[in-house]
């Protein structure tokens, strides 16, 4: 004989899935484009569960579009090979040499672990670099920076054909020239062209700190393109921020709904930031 026990738990999962269902309305047939940064994944199990996220999002008529870092595995490649590199305001100086490592370590060990994390949860993974089928043609961002591009153009019509055969689109930040140079394109810098280019109702930038944080150290939840221009210009912004706020406000600006800097270490950080308004990070409007 069975006997069933109503626990409190299983109560408060059936409410929370309940209260889900206005945001799961909001966002049928959404595009919602997720960065994820080097710093943002770590451990196996925090991959494991990005990937479940995204397949979940999938699932429920969302269509997402993945673009990654890689920033910490980049650099440990070329300690290994002992070849140097700076950054300027978060952005890597790029030499040939540096962008035959960048490309490697990013198009073909990030992004395949990226993929097969999505195909072990039952999606249906496909991994690009800004190369294929010319997904992100870039111009030289600055010669002083050597390598580093400024996408121009980006093929969203091909990523249109994957969400209707429910593929999810992985991309690694790498540009083709068009003299047939190889760019590297900062993440989140390629996020905000894919984003904007897909019209994308919201931009996810999921990385290693809380938020954007103040003078004080306090991250700040909601802030506008103003609030972005003067904490830079005070360096309460700065190093690998940079890129990523200053996507934020040309994201929102060029017509994203809202772009947020989300904790990618807090678990499922993508369903609390779409499906709950519990959302964990900094939110820029216009
Ligand atoms: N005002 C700020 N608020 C939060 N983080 C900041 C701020 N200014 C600079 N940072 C730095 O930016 C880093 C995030 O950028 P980055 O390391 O490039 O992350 P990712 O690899 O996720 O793209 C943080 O770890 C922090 O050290
Ligand atoms: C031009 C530039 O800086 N490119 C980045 C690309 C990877 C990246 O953006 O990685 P994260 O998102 O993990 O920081 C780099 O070479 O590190």
């Amino acid at each position: 004989m069975k006997t069933r026990d109503m626990n409190r738990d299983w109560i408060a999962t059936a409410e929370t899935l309940s209260s889900a269902l206005p945001y799961l309305q909001r966002y049928d047939d959404a595009i919602v484009v997720i960065k994820l940064g080097g710093h943002a994944m770590g451990s196996d199990e925090g991959m494991e569960s990005f990937a479940r996220d995204v397949v979940l999002l999938r699932q429920v008529g969302v269509n997402p579009v993945i673009v990654h870092g890689g920033g910490p595995m980049i650099n440990s490649l070329l300690d290994r090979l002992q070849i140097k590199s700076d950054f300027v305001n978060g952005k890597r100086v790029t030499d040939k040499a540096t962008m035959e490592v960048v490309e490697m370590v990013l198009s073909g060990m990030v992004n395949k672990r990226i993929v097969q994390a999505i195909n072990a949860q039952g999606g249906r993974g496909i991994g690009l670099s800004g190369k294929d089928a010319n997904l992100i043609t870039c111009e030289m961002t600055d010669p002083a920076l050597g390598f580093v591009g400024s996408p121009s153009k980006v093929n969203d019509e091909m990523l249109r054909n994957l969400f209707e055969k429910e593929f999810i689109p992985v991309i690694a930040p790498i540009g083709a020239g068009l003299e047939g140079e190889t760019f590297n394109i900062n993440g989140d810098t390629a996020a905000g062209a894919v984003a904007a280019a897909l019209k994308a109702d919201r931009l996810l930038l999921l990385t290693d700190v809380a938020g954007v944080k103040n003078a004080q150290g306090v991250v700040v939840t909601e802030l506008t393109a103003a609030d972005v221009e003067a904490m830079t210009a005070e360096g309460v912004i700065a190093g690998g921020m940079i890129p990523k706020t200053e996507t934020a406000v040309n994201a929102v600006r060029g017509g994203v709904r809202a772009c947020t800097i989300v904790d990618g270490r807090v678990p499922n950080a993508v369903l609390l930031e779409l499906f709950t308004d519990h959302g964990a990070g900094s939110m820029i409007r216009g």
